[in-house]
């Protein structure tokens, strides 16, 4: 790692760390932890009940409690198993820009995206057993009871309320936090989930803490439960090692003879007969096209612009622009309307110096330590205006996190990550990422041809509403007073500016300086949500509107943004579709 001083450098030992761990994974040392695949002759012949199209975090659920229910389920994912890195939490940053992430691509005039090395940002989402959650951060989060109103306004239905929806988080969930298992808090957990849930126990998000609270912030033990406002440590799904859905369903240990998976096969269409009923699926594996069928109905969760690609290329969605595209209209629904999510902009403070090497890394750990705040601009206030995920990095290395462009989401141009190297150098940071959780403009996904091989167009059109760029200054400028507690002031913490050519003919601190530091450092955070949504794509059910069985299970059916990530509440999506499906059975 000495070699690593600027941006080139860190890129360089990156894609040869990625090329070692491709290399390890063609030898498929992690295959024997994970659920084998059928044969492919013989799903061909098999009676399904149910496909579920994609493995990923809500689909190995689904697919997963379907079985439990002595339902013949096929499960078809296009990626394979997950590999090493994927399994070790200090690996998860070598997951990005790498062959098990989709990588879309997603356009957001009108920015010009001068701080990007590509004009684009980039969306991850896992292609892989597990899907997303199997590349995520891990950070668990519900998500507050005007967030789940949101969901029972869109979709007429009470079920979607946050008292409601309780059940169907806790029973995933092992939680093994011993301070929150002996609070009254535990009442909101699962006890006896398949996945496990822990918290962040370092040290420092202590005196992170003491910082908040001489501003008057609350500290709470726990945020997943009906305080909604506030900081605190942060919630994982890890223990020694990641545990994702994939963990969770599809071990080598969950075999079922209800349960036929099929890997690296990739649904192409979904077969609809003449009265607009879903039959089964066409999909591709090895170059061969194959045919599988369903008797009862087939379920697409195949992720947030994979979803609304299938349904369109299936002729389902915005008659104009199936026809456009030369697809035959079955329904005409405004799939892939109203894709949005958070975005993020990164505050980075330097602390105090730091010559310390630390002692090797744990990579059973998450590689930064993190806190989370939902903040309140007015105290009184019981939802949040603003969320804070803040990582502290400590040594002499920590300036390393900017050159190694997998810490943030997106490429920031390499003088960028230089700058921010060559200030934090030898000085512990604090990286703190501030997002809007609830904004207001809305993007699309389109098809950008009729073969199912070329990938969508995503407009995130974000910030595309005034106000919600207004209301980031005021969170920024709200955030940034932490710089002037004593405690940061004792640390000599310093705000680095990595855009001072861009955006230093404005006073720092201003809102002209806030405003074109967003439009230069604002990033989407991967919690895209809305393209197949509940109320106008499905019904509160989950059932496509104008078809007979089919239904979406996944992050495309949120109406409207979580004030949270969005991997508990999807995972929480594939629970409540499971138990209306096996109603419904
Ligand atoms: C890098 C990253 C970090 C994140 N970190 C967090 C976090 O810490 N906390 C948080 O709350 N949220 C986080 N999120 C967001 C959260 O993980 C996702 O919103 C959520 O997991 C999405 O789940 P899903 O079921 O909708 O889709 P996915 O989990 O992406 O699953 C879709 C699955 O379908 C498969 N598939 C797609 N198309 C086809 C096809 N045609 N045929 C067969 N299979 C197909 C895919 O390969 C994939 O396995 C993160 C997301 C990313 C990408």
């Amino acid at each position: 790692m000495e070699h690593i001083t600027n941006a080139a450098s860190s890129d360089a030992y990156t894609s040869s760390v990625q090329n070692a761990l491709s290399v390890l994974t063609t030898l498929h040392i992690t295959s024997y932890m994970w659920m084998p695949e059928t044969d492919v002759k013989d799903s061909v012949d098999a009676e399904y009940e149910y496909i579920v199209v994609g493995a990923g975090t809500a689909g190995a659920i689904v697919a997963g409690r379907l079985a439990q229910s002595q339902a013949r389920v096929l499960l078809i994912e296009a990626g394979g198993d997950p590999p090493i890195e994927t399994i070790y939490p200090g690996l998860a940053l070598y997951t990005r820009w790498s062959e098990i992430d989709y990588n879309f691509t997603v356009s957001s005039q009108p920015y010009h995206h001068d701080c990007l090395e590509e004009p684009y940002f980039t969306l991850h989402a896992g292609k892989v057993l597990g899907g997303s959650s199997t590349i995520s951060i891990m950070l668990y989060e519900r998500g507050n009871k005007q967030d789940f109103q949101r969901w029972v306004t869109a979709s007429n239905d009470d079920s979607w309320s946050w008292e409601n929806v309780l059940k169907y988080f806790k029973r995933t969930e092992k939680m093994e936090d011993q301070a929150i298992l002996n609070s009254p808090y535990r009442q909101y957990h699962g006890l006896d989930g398949p996945l496990i849930v822990t918290r962040e126990t370092r040290m420092e998000v202590d005196a992170y803490h003491s910082i908040v609270q001489q501003l008057g912030g609350k500290v709470i033990l726990d945020l997943n439960s009906n305080e909604t406002v506030g900081y605190s440590r942060a919630q994982y799904t890890l223990k020694d090692y990641r545990q994702s859905t994939a963990t969770a369903f599809l071990k080598a240990s969950d075999t079922s003879t209800y349960l036929h998976l099929l890997k690296n096969t990739e649904v192409t269409k979904i077969i609809l007969d003449d009265n607009n009923r879903a039959v089964g699926v066409k999909a591709k594996r090895n170059n061969k096209m194959y045919t599988f069928n369903a008797s009862k109905e087939v379920i697409l969760s195949a992720g947030v612009i994979n979803s609304p690609k299938l349904l369109m290329l299936s002729g389902i969605g915005p008659k104009e622009h199936l026809e456009c595209k030369g697809i035959e209209v079955k329904v005409d629904l405004p799939v892939g309307k109203n894709y949005h999510d958070h975005i993020g902009v990164v505050i980075a403070h330097r602390l105090q110096k730091s010559n310390e090497t630390l002692t090797q890394v744990d990579v059973r750990e998450y590689p930064t330590t993190a806190i989370i705040g939902y903040v309140a601009i007015n105290e009184s206030k019981k939802y949040p205006d603003y969320v804070l995920s803040g990582h502290f990095v400590y040594g002499k290395d920590a300036a390393k996190l900017p050159l190694q462009e997998n810490a943030f989401y997106d490429r920031y141009r390499s003088c960028i990550r230089n700058t921010l190297y060559r200030e934090s150098k030898r000085h512990n940071m604090l990286y703190a990422f501030i997002s809007n959780p609830t904004p207001l403009s809305r993007g699309t996904v389109t098809l950008r041809s009729s073969h199912y091989k070329d990938q969508p167009v995503i407009d995130g059109n974000f910030c595309s509403v005034e106000v919600d760029l207004e209301h980031h200054i005021d969170f920024l400028q709200h955030y940034t007073r932490v710089q002037n507690t004593e405690i940061f002031m004792q640390l000599g913490s310093k705000l680095l500016n990595p855009i001072e050519k861009k955006c230093g003919k404005y006073e720092m601190g201003s809102r002209k300086f806030w405003r074109c530091y967003i439009m230069c450092m604002m990033s989407p955070r991967n919690h895209a949500v809305g393209t197949c949504a509940m109320g106008s794509v499905v019904d509160s059910k989950l059932r496509v509107l104008g078809v007979q069985g089919l239904r979406v299970a996944d992050a495309s059916i949120i109406p409207v943004i979580p004030s949270v990530g969005t991997y508990a509440p999807t995972m929480m999506i594939g629970e409540k579709a499971a138990s209306m499906l096996i109603e419904d059975m």
